[in-house]
């Protein structure tokens, strides 16, 4: 009985660090044969550049630097070893994602990809053009199709490599992380595994790259579409998969084999190694952020501490006369139990000195919100001191339904470098700060249950100007993730004016968005290069 180890290495590249990259390949294989006996390696898709490199394929030194790091790891990879790998290349003047197979100190195989996605986030067809062969490739007895990514989520190229005689099929891929994806991929692994009668190893990329976070999950299944290996979620390694030839055919022996996570749990850690890997990545010593002993900035805070530990986060209450004794205790005590480094700074002189230079400006004007964003800036200015000083980056706190509606102010609240819950609705906020306390306390329990206000006046609370949170989300989800029309929302149950309140309220602040700090991707359509809509325009919402 033959047998045969292939090494899954679910790693996390740094985008553009070719040389970086190469060397992390490089050091990862002489890992995987040491510990674990590799015949094979298999690395995710554009592991080289790192995925998505964007705009830098159009840097002209982009094909040199790829040439010297793919020679340096044909001089310096184990020679015993078939090594394959992701990185984008240059034929005959147009550009390729491709997979590279390394063998004995040569390059001896590579594959093109087949099916380029451009949907959501992807914007591949701008760089690639598409491959159109298959390629099937013997090691060891093994012949091993080779495909990347989307190609197993069309299938037509699976079925190709079958018919070209693979006997396994290896993916390498770049797959984002969204709620429900982990489940729906290994659904579509089993899938296609039996559609093909053949095992499927698909390696998966890990770690946060500006919105998007991949979350790892690679896996192994059987001819029959059974699951036999998940390598861990959210964390970086090498994952072996023991194959055996029994009758002519491969098959993987069954390893380790991960759980899917809980709903909130998979969330969580999303946010987290988003926030961890933008933050570390960009070379920041840590983050601040404003905690106003509401459950948004308390959730974030939970979340930053989670990703860098509490050395690295410094918490500013900057309380107005507005702001409730009971906010400030909550901040503190929050604060106190999470051991981050934490200051009151009151506005009250600020704001004041603002007022008084705007006096013979606004004499005889009623007010409204701009002395409420008056103070929300003034936050925003402390803050932004507060970075530029110590070089930590200011965290935003806004949520998805917050973010959708516009409810927030511009150069207030709005200020800062990164969002951890941008994609994340109200509703959601409170699911997991629940689940977040019922690991360890994180979060004061009065700053769950008390309704959210932004105390920017007398009494506020947020239900005052918008449907309550369950039917704000509600209908923001249906406009947003599922595209229905404001009179469908309205036929599904929903209250006319809370419709149209809400729709046009989203459609207005497409401005505030475009303006607003990156935040991490979690859902199908984040506010980013997932939903992109024109600022001026004259869209009538309706049917
Ligand atoms: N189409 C457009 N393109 C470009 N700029 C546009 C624009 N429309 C308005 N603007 C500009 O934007 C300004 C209005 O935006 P902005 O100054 O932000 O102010 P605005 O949106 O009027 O007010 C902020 C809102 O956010 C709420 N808020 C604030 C802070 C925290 C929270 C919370 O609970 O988290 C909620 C607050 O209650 C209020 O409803 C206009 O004065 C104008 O300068
Ligand atoms: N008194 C405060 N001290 C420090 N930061 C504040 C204060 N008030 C507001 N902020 C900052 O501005 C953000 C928006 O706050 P606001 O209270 O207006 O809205 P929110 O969406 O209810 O957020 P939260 O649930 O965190 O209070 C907060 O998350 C916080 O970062
Ligand atoms: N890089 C890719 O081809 C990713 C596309 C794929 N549908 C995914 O999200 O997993």
């Amino acid at each position: 009985m033959q047998d045969l180890t292939l090494v899954m290495a679910q790693l996390d590249p740094l985008v553009g660090d070719i040389p970086g990259n190469a060397e992390r390949a490089i050091e990862a294989v002489r890992e995987a044969r040491i510990e674990h006996g590799a015949d094979i390696v298999v690395f995710p898709e554009l592991f080289l550049s790192g995925y998505p490199p964007e705009d830098l394929l159009l840097r002209p030194s982009m094909e040199t630097r790829l040439r010297e790091a793919r020679s340096r790891m044909a001089a310096k990879m184990s020679r015993d070893v078939l090594v394959i790998i992701g990185y984008p290349g240059r034929r005959e003047g147009l550009g390729y994602n491709l997979a590279g197979l390394l063998y004995n100190g040569e390059w001896i195989g590579e594959y093109a990809k087949q099916v380029l996605p451009n949907y959501q986030v992807f914007d591949e067809r701008r760089y690639f053009a598409t491959g159109e062969q298959s390629l099937v490739l013997e090691h060891k007895g093994a012949k091993l199709g080779v495909l990347i990514c989307e190609d197993l989520w069309d299938g037509a190229p699976v079925r190709a490599a079958r018919d070209a005689g693979a006997d396994i099929v290896v993916t390498l891929n770049a797959s984002p992380y969204h709620q429900d994806k982990p489940a729906e991929r290994l659904r579509l692994l089993e899938q296609r595994a039996a559609e093909v009668s053949l095992p499927l190893v698909y390696v998966n990329t890990i770690g946060g790259q500006d919105e998007l976070v991949f979350d790892g999950g690679s896996a192994c299944v059987d001819a029959g579409g059974q699951v036999r290996v998940v390598a861990p979620y959210w964390q970086a390694g090498l994952m072996p998969v023991q194959f055996v030839q029994e009758n002519g055919a491969w098959a993987p022996v069954e390893g380790e084999i991960e759980p899917l996570e809980e709903p909130e749990e998979s969330l969580y850690c999303a946010l987290v190694s988003g926030v961890r890997d933008y933050v570390n990545k960009s070379g920041f010593e840590g983050v601040v952020l404003g905690l106003s002993g509401g459950i948004d900035s308390a959730l974030t805070l939970a979340i930053a501490v989670d990703a860098l530990g509490p050395q690295r986060v410094h918490a500013v209450m900057m309380p107005y006369r507005y702001t409730a004794d009971m906010s400030q205790e909550d901040a503190a005590e929050q604060a106190r139990v999470l051991g981050v480094h934490y200051e009151v700074l009151p506005i009250e002189p600020m704001v004041d000195a603002f007022m008084t230079t705007l006096a013979d400006t606004f004499a005889g004007t009623e007010r409204d919100t701009t002395e409420e964003n008056l103070q929300s800036r003034c936050r925003g200015v402390l803050l932004m001191a507060i970075s530029n000083k110590k070089g930590l980056m200011v965290l935003t706190t806004g949520n998805k339904s917050e973010m959708a509606v516009g409810y927030a102010t511009l150069y207030g609240d709005m200020v800062g470098g990164f969002n951890a819950l941008k994609d994340v609705y109200k509703t959601w906020v409170y699911r997991l700060a629940r689940w977040r306390n019922a690991q360890e306390p994180a979060i004061p329990e009065r700053v769950i249950t008390r309704p959210p206000s932004a105390e920017l006046a007398p009494g506020q609370q947020d239900t005052d100007s918008l449907p309550d949170y369950d039917t704000l989300d509600a209908i923001l989800m249906r406009y947003i993730e599922g595209d229905m029309s404001a009179e469908a929302i309205i036929e599904a149950g929903f209250e006319r004016d809370d419709v149209y309140q809400v729709v046009k309220l989203v459609d207005r602040n497409e401005y505030k968005r475009r303006q607003a700090p990156v935040g991490v991707r979690v859902t199908p359509r984040g506010f980013g290069r997932d939903r992109r809509y024109p600022i001026v325009n004259g869209w009538q919402p309706g049917d």
